[in-house]
């Protein structure tokens, strides 16, 4: 069995800002062509560098653009870092963005089905586990209605309740709990925590510093693209907490 299960190897990204604003594909490919495309090219990640080991529950904490959700993109393979390489071992839940990969013109129970075949789940075992995600989301009388009627705390309770029905080897969540009420942040809580216990691997970013270290040992303190910290969760608030 391998023990590390991401490795970051001196992983940078470069964005492009671009000036102007482009409406169009057809716009784009036009100023492209004469050349008047202008853009500032941008670090958001510079030479970063981990592991973590199978169990771990790692946060990621930083100020606003600091570059936490660029990186749990890029230990997703949403992005592809522009240096450096990255290493997953095992099956991946990603919960990067509130939404991402559902159809807001279907139902709950018809997303579940398009969500789930995205994170690898056969329909048998998806219709299998229907009873068990209408439960855990508690979208009862909401199960057969579109979800862009839905508040955003109402997707997240599906997205959650979808990437969690197996015990994935790496757990990502991207803030997306903070939508949910109280209630179902704790029952988020209880799941991660059962999982961890069975061996999963989590990375977790959260504005709340609270949440960080009730569910987190270690966290990992980025600044403008940088890893200032690496270590104990408290250690490492207590850093963040005094920038
Ligand atoms: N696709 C993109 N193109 C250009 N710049 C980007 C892109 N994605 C992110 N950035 C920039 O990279 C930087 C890091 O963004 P990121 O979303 O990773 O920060 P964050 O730490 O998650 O912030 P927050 O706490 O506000 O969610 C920001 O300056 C952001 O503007």
């Amino acid at each position: 069995m391998q023990d590390t299960v991401v490795r970051v190897n001196d992983v940078s990204i470069q964005f492009r800002l671009y000036k102007e604003n482009v409406d169009s594909l057809k716009e784009y490919l036009i100023k492209k062509f004469k050349q008047k495309l202008t853009y500032d090219e941008f670090w958001a990640l510079r030479n970063i560098n981990f592991e973590i080991k199978r169990g771990e529950s790692v946060a990621l904490i930083g100020k606003n653009g600091s570059g936490k959700s660029t990186l749990l993109k890029i230990i997703a393979g949403v992005l592809k870092p522009t240096k450096g390489v990255v290493q997953t071992y095992g099956t991946i839940a990603p919960m990067i963005e509130l939404g991402a990969g559902f159809d807001m013109d279907l139902t709950a129970r018809e997303n579940v089905y398009l969500n789930g075949s995205i994170l690898g789940y056969s329909k048998s075992e998806l219709r299998k586990q229907e009873e068990n995600i209408l439960e855990f989301s508690e979208l009862y009388d909401f199960f057969d209605v579109p979800i862009k009627n839905f508040s955003s705390g109402m997707i997240a309770r599906l997205g959650f309740a979808i990437a969690t029905i197996y015990t994935p080897d790496i757990l990502i969540v991207d803030e997306i709990l903070s939508v949910g009420d109280y209630n179902f942040q704790q029952k988020c809580h209880k799941r991660i925590q059962e999982m961890l216990s069975k061996g999963t691997t989590l990375l977790f970013v959260s504005h709340s510093i609270e949440q960080v270290k009730e569910i987190c040992d270690r966290a990992i303190l980025l600044s403008h693209g940088e890893m200032l910290a690496d270590g104990k969760t408290e250690e490492v608030s207590e850093i963040y907490s005094s920038m």
